[in-house]
């Protein structure tokens, strides 16, 4: 039988968002002997300012906790932190990789739901031992009771001896800590195997370069090391190993069973990839770990700078942030409408959204980001090979095509039962085909739907919950390609064709986006001294129109002497108005007006 070491685990929690992860690892991380609690910050796990204010987590990182249990002896507790969101499932998996066990936190006011299923699936994946904990007791609303029954039927898990905790206020959080010593395996003791250590989170410093969060699993590491990366081929030597508590701490090795950092001078985190397998060039391991995958981006989107920003700027930036993001890719590209600016390609929405809003605080860019698009694949007539095609300019003429095919994802949704027939109705209006309907419990049912990606990604989030009072949630996972009948929608300001919010949209939905768009546009647009008519078109065929008629002479002049609030009322917004217009030919469109094409909704 295999050595264990015995003193060490490794452990993620897993969680849906919101059921009280970050704040659990922080009542555990205070327990560890050696940070006292003076020092610990609020979320420490999620120290990333962005992370803060939207209250998720988004980095991966992991924290040795010293924890002295009941049997007397002092464990290497090793919390391994994942990222609660669906756009980072990648990750996750790795994360969980690393580890023997998990702790499932389930909040006992919710009970289960989509996510919490979602991660215990990945973890079962990953043949994780799995320790349900009960969070959230604190509050009136808390039916321990009924969440542990389901937990008992929906995932299977025993519940008999579950932790039922509050993370807020700390109570029983000692159980936890003890659940993990007894029930959570040690790691296998494999120190005298060549080195073979997985790489489950990367993280770029502008001191040491690149760090890199591993766990050994088998061989030893120590500086001085030359290391080989098995998927990318690429060779460091070890400047620093060590663990993070505190801070990083360095020790003179890391052997297996053990989680900690590399550091070896590595200037990007592409040649440090997250699933990669470091061995050393000395003596290599046979096999990388299995499960490594390259990242591809799933949506697409024009990111332009705002008028009076300079594209160098825009460009370095994201340059930056790329360093640190090997999801993140972008090539330029030049638009009539918009100027010189990049296409770039994100994991989902909101990895969109962190990457814009970063351009935004953190590099101080205003940027205008043109409809977010899926990939499709293009099979041109006499042609033998698929294309890709993401961009709606590449659109070709429809005569040329052979067909098109679209991602389509299988998406779950948990909702009560009183909503079923608002989401069934939204996940048909979105060109859902219903696969099944289970109830969870009496209250709750699981409906699972094959929805095309460009259709989930489309605000079809925030309709779910608007249309259920926030209780739905939702997981998708792109499963497949279909061929399917789409269209590119062409948007004209004053007979102008702007490229820039065309968009590809299937041949049914065409007419109600393009009205969409348009009513929208009318309203964003000033008026101008000549009227501006608004289109929308396929293929040169308008359908659908909006006039923003012309201006009546200057505004002011009408409240002459009258209410001097009024008088400055409507200078400050036209200011407000002037701040940001981008020129099209002619007419003056505020950015905004790019911001309502995306913000549309079908509600
Ligand atoms: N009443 C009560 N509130 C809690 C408890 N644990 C966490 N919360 C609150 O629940 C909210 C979400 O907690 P987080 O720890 O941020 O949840 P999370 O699962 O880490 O969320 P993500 O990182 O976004 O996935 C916060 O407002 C916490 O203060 C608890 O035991 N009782």
């Amino acid at each position: 039988m295999t050595k264990k070491k015995d003193n060490i685990r490794n452990f993620s929690i897993i969680a849906h968002i919101d059921h009280g992860k970050s704040t659990l690892a922080d009542r555990l991380i205070e327990r560890s002997e050696n940070i006292s609690q003076r020092d610990i910050k609020e979320q420490m796990l999620d120290d990333m300012e962005l992370e803060q204010e939207r209250g998720i987590t988004i980095k991966l990182k992991s924290i040795k906790i010293h924890y002295k249990a009941n049997d007397g002896k002092v464990y290497d507790l090793n919390l391994i932190d994942t990222p609660g969101h669906v756009d980072f499932n990648y990750e996750v998996s790795r994360s969980l990789k690393a580890c023997e066990g998990a702790i499932l936190v389930v909040d006992a006011s919710q009970g289960v739901e989509a996510q919490t299923l979602a991660n215990t699936y990945l973890a079962l994946e990953q043949d994780l031992e799995i320790l349900p904990v009960l969070n959230k007791i604190d509050l009136p609303s808390a039916r321990v009771d009924e969440v542990k029954l389901e937990i008992e039927h929906q995932i299977g898990l025993d519940t008999d001896k579950a932790p039922l905790v509050s993370a807020k206020t700390g109570l029983n959080i000692e159980d936890v800590l003890e659940d993990i010593v007894e029930n959570i395996p040690a790691p296998e003791d494999h120190d005298d195997k060549p080195l073979k250590a997985l790489i489950f989170d990367s993280y770029y410093d502008s001191y040491v370069g690149v760090i890199c969060y591993i766990r050994v699993f088998e061989g030893v590491v120590r500086p001085g090391d030359e290391i080989k990366m098995m998927n990318t081929g690429k060779v460091f030597e070890v400047n620093q190993v060590g663990y993070t508590s505190r801070g990083r701490i360095a020790t003179k090795e890391l052997r297996s069973g053990d989680v900690g950092f590399i550091e070896a001078s590595i200037k990007q985190v592409k040649d440090a990839r997250v699933g990669d397998t470091i061995t050393t060039v000395e003596n290599p391991t046979d096999k990388p770990l299995t499960g490594y995958k390259e990242v591809l981006p799933m949506v697409y989107s024009g990111i332009y700078p705002a008028e009076g920003e300079s594209f160098d700027k825009l460009r370095d930036s994201l340059e930056k942030l790329q360093v640190n993001d090997a999801a993140l890719v972008f090539e330029q590209e030049n638009s009539q409408a918009l100027g010189v600016g990049l296409r770039a390609g994100f994991l989902g929405l909101l990895h969109m959204d962190i990457i814009t809003q970063r351009l935004e605080r953190e590099y101080d860019l205003d940027i205008i980001a043109t409809a977010p698009s899926v990939i499709y694949k293009l099979k041109l007539k006499g042609q033998d090979n698929e294309k890709e095609l993401q961009n709606p300019n590449d659109f070709p003429d429809p005569t040329e095509i052979q067909y098109i095919k679209e991602p389509v994802t299988i998406s779950e949704i948990i909702t009560p039962k009183d909503y079923i027939g608002q989401v069934m109705d939204l996940a048909q209006s979105r060109r859902g085909e219903l696969i099944n309907m289970t109830y969870i419990d009496e209250s709750r049912v699981s409906i699972k739907y094959k929805i095309p990606l460009s259709e989930v990604i489309y605000n079809f989030f925030d309709s779910l919950k608007s249309r259920t009072k926030g209780y739905a949630s939702l997981d998708y996972e792109v499963t497949d390609y279909q061929v399917s009948d789409l269209v590119k929608l062409d948007i004209l300001i004053n007979e102008q064709n702007v490229d820039a919010l065309s968009l590809i949209v299937h041949r049914d939905n065409a007419y109600s986006r393009g009205r969409g768009i348009v009513e929208k546009l009318k309203d964003e647009i000033p008026r101008q001294q000549f009227a501006v008519p608004i289109q929308a078109a396929i293929g040169g065929k308008i359908i659908a129109r909006e006039t923003v008629r012309a201006l009546r002479k200057d505004v002011i002049a009408k409240c002459y002497g009258g209410d001097i609030s009024r008088k400055k009322k409507l200078l400050e917004k036209q200011k407000e108005g002037k701040k940001k217009m981008r020129q099209l030919g002619n007419v003056e469109v505020p950015q905004d007006a790019f911001l309502a094409v995306l913000k549309l909704d079908d509600e």
